[in-house]
């Protein structure tokens, strides 16, 4: 049995190889770049008008309108003392333009533009290099590509980006129990639900699997069933069947797939019996069945494998501190990872705490972290994982 924070340095020490690969723009979302990104140009590359309105040349409350220019124009206007042009958002500023005013303060009369209020010198120009000048760094190897960041890439002209690849994924589910959603079932069995957990919670973060083997509580089946999945990914996710009865057979068939255990079973709640394993450079998580500890353990150890598989600078969830909205005492006899609620910066830990109870963990946002036997009062600081 390994501690928490031990299970998590396991993870985190694994040495890896990462792979790259080149992605259209539009498919680069949540990669992690593979190259330190600089700027090829100034951004933006010219002074361009911040508002719909008058690009004035000099200072002054009075001008002689002579033209116009619009976003996308190319006209190369150089614009005397007293003279202004009508111009619009984001088109290039003239020559000599002192500042633009909105439309909105302003009146014109024949060929005569009249202002409201003074100008201020470069009033509502933005800035040639504003953003950044060319060759400044945008960002470092290993950034994570959020929308905004596809935004300025595609900013900068590029249509394709180097990426680190992600990992591929498979799932495996175990039980004989188990029932697949929208099928018929008989006294004893119940549907088949952690898988959707997985998948959800990989899509969630930009991952997606691959395959999802649903398998029986056999050993000759699990074993062919791993080895069948493991052709096929980087990272195996099995649910169920870690624990210790005489029909959980996942241990042994990892085993026999020529899996070594880098860890078996940690010292926490949900979530005891939990497997992370490695055959060369393919690693595999078993899940312990129990709903809530299997999408407990994806958060907070598979999440950060995944991510750091991914050539990410950063990974794994976050860690918040919230004021308690109530009295709090964990006798669980283990650390835990509690299903909570964090709404208007406070956090509820919520009822229906047991392995088994997805209810609660799907009603709330949060996996709240307590010691062992530790205990809070309302207003102290909890600390916080958000899932949602
Ligand atoms: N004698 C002991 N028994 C158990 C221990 C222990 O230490 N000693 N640990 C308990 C804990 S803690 C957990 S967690 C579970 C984990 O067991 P397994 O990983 O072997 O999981 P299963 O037995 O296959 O299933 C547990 C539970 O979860 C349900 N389940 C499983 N898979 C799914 C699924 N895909 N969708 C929905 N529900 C699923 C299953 O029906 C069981 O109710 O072991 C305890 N026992
Ligand atoms: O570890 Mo189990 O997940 O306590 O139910």
């Amino acid at each position: 049995m390994v501690t928490i924070e031990e299970a998590l340095r396991i993870i985190e020490d694994q040495k890896i190889t990462l792979n790259r690969e080149t992605k259209p723009l539009e498919a680069s979302l949540s990669h992690a770049l593979a190259t330190n990104t600089a700027s090829p140009f100034d951004v933006p590359e010219f002074d361009n008008s911040a508002m719909d309105g008058y690009a004035l040349g000099g200072l002054y409350q009075e001008y002689q309108l002579v033209g116009e220019v619009a976003a996308g124009d190319s006209k190369d206007i150089v614009l005397q003392d007293g003279e202004a042009v009508r111009i619009f958002t984001g088109a290039k500023v003239p020559q000599n333009t002192s500042a633009v005013m909105m439309q909105e303060k302003t009146s014109v009369k024949e060929r005569t533009l009249f202002l409201d209020e003074k100008p201020k010198a470069g009033q509502n120009i933005r800035k040639k290099g504003g953003q950044l000048v060319e060759g400044q760094a945008v960002f470092e190897k290993g950034h994570m590509l959020n929308p905004p960041s596809l935004a300025l890439m595609g900013s900068l002209g590029l249509s394709t980006l180097e990426v680190f690849s992600k990992p591929r994924v498979n799932i495996i589910t175990t039980g004989n129990e188990l029932v697949k959603p929208g099928e018929s079932k008989t006294e004893g069995q119940i549907y088949e639900s952690n898988s959707y957990a997985i998948a959800g919670a990989l899509r969630q973060f930009g991952f997606h699997h691959h395959q999802k083997i649903q398998l029986r509580d056999d050993l000759e089946a699990t074993k062919a069933g791993v080895e069948t999945a493991l052709n096929s990914c980087d990272v195996l996710i099995i649910s169920g069947g870690i624990s210790v009865g005489d029909y959980d057979f996942v241990k042994q068939s990892l085993e026999e797939n020529g899996v070594d255990e880098l860890f078996y079973k940690v010292f926490q709640k949900p979530g005891k019996p939990l497997y992370f394993g490695r055959k060369q450079n393919q690693f595999v998580f078993a899940l312990p069945g129990n709903p809530a500890s299997s999408l407990t353990c994806f958060y907070v150890y598979v999440l950060p494998l995944l991510q750091k598989l991914s050539g990410y600078q950063e990974y794994g969830l976050p860690t918040y501190q919230f004021p308690i909205k109530h009295p709090y005492e964990n006798r669980f006899g283990r650390p835990s990872f509690l299903k909570a609620a964090v709404i208007d910066g406070k956090v509820e830990v919520l009822d229906g705490q047991g392995s088994s109870m997805i209810q609660s963990m799907a009603k709330g946002n949060a996996l709240a972290f307590v010691e062992d036997g530790e205990k809070f009062k309302e207003g102290d600081l909890m600390k916080c994982k958000l899932i949602s």
